[in-house]
């Protein structure tokens, strides 16, 4: 299958799956996501209040006004796991709900930080094994994209979710990596 509108062409599938058209396009709101995986074991947050709470997910959050995605990234660490780090920008995800505007998420892994782990209003972090991440826990799509972090590869991907009541219903994703694949080069965040 061909990348879907608002992934680039140059894009190889690798998972795609779900049903129907892609949802039309409406305005888009910048978020950032960052993974620290340190050896077998990934941290990850419990979301306490917000979008997607009681689910698992890295550290992240909008991007403010004239802030770059970057600058977001590493103060959402911070705000959120007292945490800095050198930051790797490694894939670009879309979310699509009906009628809300498209979530582009820029992903960042982490493999070193500084400071202390802690607790934040928001998120309640947890390191997990690689081979044990709850998925279940987590947005639907996520375990058909986060494997590819973990193998350091850049991916791009999208997924269409429709809203029913207060939950988030997978109806369509794609999920591709680069050409370049194996991703390279930190930038220094910290
Ligand atoms: N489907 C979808 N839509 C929007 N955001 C996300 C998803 N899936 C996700 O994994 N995410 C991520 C992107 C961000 O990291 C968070 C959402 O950020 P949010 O908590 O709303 O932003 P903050 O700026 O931290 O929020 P406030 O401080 O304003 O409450 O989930």
């Amino acid at each position: 299958m061909v990348p879907p509108p608002g992934i680039p062409d140059a894009v190889a599938e690798v998972n795609t799956g779900g049903s129907g058209e892609w949802f039309p396009a409406e305005q888009i709101r910048y978020y950032t996501n960052v993974f620290l995986v340190q050896d077998d074991k990934i941290l990850l947050g419990y979301k306490k209040r917000g979008l997607g709470i009681h689910k698992y997910n890295g550290f992240g959050g909008k991007v403010e006004p004239n802030e770059s995605t970057l600058d977001a990234a590493a103060r959402e660490l911070q705000e959120e796991a007292g945490i800095t780090a050198p930051l790797e920008h490694v894939g670009v995800l879309l979310f699509v709900v009906p009628g809300d505007k498209w979530a582009h998420i820029d992903i960042f892994r982490a493999m070193e930080y500084s400071g202390t782990i802690t607790e934040s209003d928001e998120m309640r972090p947890e390191w997990f094994k690689t081979t044990n991440i709850p998925f279940d826990d987590m947005w639907d799509a996520d375990r058909y994209w986060l494997p590819l972090l973990l193998s350091e590869r850049h991916f791009s991907g999208r997924v269409d979710f429709e809203k029913q009541g207060d939950s988030f219903v997978l109806k369509k994703w794609w999920f591709g990596i680069h050409s370049s694949s194996k991703s390279q080069g930190a930038s220094k965040s910290t």
